[in-house]
This record gives C-alpha cells, sequence and structure tokens, in this order.
C-alpha cells in the first residue's frame, strides 16, 4: 500500500532533480516562503471544498495539502519522521487531556 513516508521519500529524491523535470524542485529552489504560501493556498482550497464541496473535490484537494505539507517540511528541513514521532507522543492522552491541561 502507498503511504506518507513513500511520497515524503519521493519528494526527498525529486529535491536532487532539475527544476525544468521536477515541479516538487522548482517548488523547493524558491524557498521555504514560497512552500509555505503554496502549502496555504492548498489549504484554502481544501477548506473551502470541505465546507460546501463534494466528495471528489475534498478528496482531491487533501492529497494537494499533504503533497504541499511534504514539500514544505522539506523546504524547512523537519523531517516527516519527526512529525510522525510527535503525532505518536500525543497518543498517550486525549485531545480534552490535553485542553485541560494547558488551561490548568
Ligand atoms: N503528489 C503530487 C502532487 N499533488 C499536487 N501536485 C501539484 O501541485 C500543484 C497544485 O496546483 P496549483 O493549481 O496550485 O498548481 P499551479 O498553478 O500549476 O502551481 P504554481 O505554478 O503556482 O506552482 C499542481 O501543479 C499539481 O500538479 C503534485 N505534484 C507532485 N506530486 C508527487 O510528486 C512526485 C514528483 O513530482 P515532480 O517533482 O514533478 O517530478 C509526483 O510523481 C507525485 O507523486
Amino acid at each position: 500500500m502507498f503511504t506518507l513516508d513513500d511520497l515524503a521519500e519521493i519528494v526527498d529524491r525529486r529535491a536532487d532533480a532539475s527544476a525544468e523535470k521536477s515541479y516538487t524542485r522548482s517548488l523547493l529552489e524558491k524557498g521555504p516562503t514560497h512552500c509555505a504560501r503554496k502549502f496555504g493556498e492548498e489549504a484554502i482550497e481544501l477548506t473551502i471544498a470541505g465546507a460546501a464541496g463534494g466528495e471528489d473535490s475534498v478528496r482531491a484537494e487533501a492529497a494537494d495539502v499533504l503533497y504541499h505539507l511534504l514539500v514544505l517540511l522539506r523546504s524547512r528541513g523537519v523531517a516527516f519522521d519527526s512529525v510522525v514521532r510527535e503525532l505518536e507522543s500525543r497518543t498517550r492522552q486525549s485531545g480534552h487531556e490535553e485542553k485541560a491541561a494547558r488551561k490548568a
């Protein structure tokens, strides 16, 4: 089964390709600010689809968001693995418990 780990590996590999051949490389060459802006645009498109779009558009926009998230992480040198580990550490308590602990 294809996973986000597989896509993160593709993004890592394409970082070394030429910008003419690779859209990923062309984004990375423009730097973190550009990658962050692209991620934000895709997030807004998903927000709109999520609120009022059909199932197909939610699926397509979610895929764009995940791809652009991986490119943004790569542009900032943040390993996708480390984000997964951060999520794993949060499985020890529920979101409600975490929020209550912050307020205490
Ligand atoms: N999953 C994706 C993926 N999802 C979305 N996109 C691109 O993200 C862009 C988002 O849509 P926009 O309408 O904002 O695009 P745009 O206006 O053409 O973008 P800009 O010119 O503004 O940058 C589109 O160009 C999509 O093709 C992706 N591009 C690449 N991948 C994966 O990355 C791999 C490597 O791609 P290359 O780096 O191009 O070889 C591919 O084989 C795919 O697996």
